[in-house]
């Protein structure tokens, strides 16, 4: 499960995370750190890991900022004014993450004791949320199976609603939750027609759509649908400007006024109220602005890089299935290379990846990629695939990319 080998990999990263040895060393070479540094990172671990661009760092410098609890943060208002408008919702707010963002809507949409909502079995709420929604808002969770591009069986939607009039020991349906692009069925987009369908389905029921929107952004560009009509059937949905859009933090939830009334006042019950909160819109607001337009080429990358991995004889990918900025790729059981052992190689020539289960490796791109880090990172695949086969070890192997600076710090 990629839950447990995201967690395990994480920690991997950071305990090997090669630093500047703080430790002074006693000896004759006390004077010397040894630094074994990396020339070059190409980190393709997800979209979340972009780092503020000069634009975002200068525009929260300066960013006009008020108190958000007790009034309005005028950069904050102005962001939530305008993912609403390109939304085409009535209203909008600004959330510390997705996760909370998920939660809020969902915990408005289920404000009834003995709500049940219906999600996917690898939706990112219900796999990697902590299963918040029941934890906190004790709200049920009926999952149905994701099918590979991501949708649930509409058949299965209908079949698992369960009305007020339902029996004494029914919990009441009340949302259907929906993620698009689907992370961890790959990246792939949800039509329009699909989405269009389950909301006339839950308005026949007299339920409620939310969309886990984290990267809806990517699904418009990739769909070339508008993402206004790409929500059109939702009642909310969280938009992560955090990932693919690159800013630093945050979410933004929109819907109708009422729905974001109650979402404010939940936001603050969870912690989630935050003072000059304008210091992130700003950045927030640089990435909405700059980066939609960028998306495209992610998905270039992603294809090309699907292309490129194809050249290895261990790996399977299936091309179909890169619709957006992810790559799932599957090593052959024959090869003996296990993802574990080819991201721990391939952090040591510079490249970060993630394990996506026992058997596949993800690679995500984003706007921090270039073309040049996408030919260094399939070099530095193709590489470690050959050390791992030929079990070069670590030392016998002139790692690519990898110096050793002695840094002379005189102490
Ligand atoms: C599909 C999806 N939804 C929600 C989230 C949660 O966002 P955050 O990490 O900001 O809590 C993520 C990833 O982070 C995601 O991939
Ligand atoms: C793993 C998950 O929480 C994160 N959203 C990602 O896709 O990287």
């Amino acid at each position: 499960m990629m839950m447990t080998r995201f967690t395990r990999w994480v920690g991997f990263v950071n305990r090997n995370k090669i630093v500047e040895s703080s430790k002074k060393e006693t000896s004759f070479r006390r004077k010397t750190h040894a630094v074994k540094m990396v020339a070059r990172v190409v980190d393709l671990r997800s979209d979340t890991v972009t780092k503020p661009n000069e634009a975002m760092r200068s525009a929260m410098a300066t960013a006009d900022v008020d108190d958000d609890v007790l009034g309005f943060d005028p950069t904050a208002q102005k962001l939530e004014m305008e993912v609403a408008s390109i939304m085409h919702k009535d209203a909008a707010l600004f959330v510390p993450s997705g996760t909370m963002a998920n939660l809020i809507s969902v915990m408005v949409h289920c404000e009834v004791r003995g709500s049940e909502v219906i999600l996917g079995d690898n939706s990112h709420i219900h796999v990697y949320e902590n299963g918040g929604i029941s934890t906190i808002g004790g709200i049920h969770a009926k999952t149905l199976p994701n099918n590979v591009d991501g949708t649930m069986d509409i058949e299965k939607i209908v079949k698992a609603i369960r009305g007020t009039d339902g029996e004494l020991y029914y919990p009441t349906t009340r949302l259907i939750c929906l993620e698009n692009t689907h992370a961890n069925c790959g990246g792939r987009c949800l039509s329009i027609e699909y989405i269009d369908k389950v909301g006339a389905v839950a308005k026949e029921y007299g339920i409620k759509l939310h969309i886990d929107g984290a990267r809806i952004f990517n699904a418009s560009v990739a769909l070339g649908v508008p993402v206004h009509r790409l929500v059109q059937a939702a009642d909310s949905v969280s938009v992560c400007l955090s990932k693919g859009l690159g800013a630093p933090v945050g979410s933004v939830i929109v819907g109708s006024n009422e729905f974001i009334t109650k979402a404010k006042r939940l936001r603050k019950t969870l912690g989630g109220g935050m003072r000059q909160v304008g210091v992130l819109c700003a950045a927030a607001y640089v990435a909405l602005r700059d980066n939609v337009a960028k998306l495209s080429d992610d998905h270039k990358r992603a294809k090309m890089l699907a292309e490129g991995l194809r050249e290895v004889e261990h790996f399977s990918v299936d091309l179909s299935s890169v619709e957006s900025n992810m790559v799932f790729f599957d090593i052959r059981e024959t090869s003996k290379i296990s993802p574990d052992r080819l991201c721990e190689v391939l952090q040591e020539r510079g490249v970060l990846a993630m394990p996506a289960s026992s058997t596949s490796v993800r690679l995500v791109l984003h706007y921090q990629i270039s073309d040049s880090d996408l030919q260094f990172a399939l070099t530095c695949i193709k590489a470690a695939v050959e050390q791992i086969l030929t079990g070069e070890t670590k030392n016998g192997v002139v790692m690519q990319n990898m110096i050793s600076v002695a840094q002379t710090v005189t102490v």
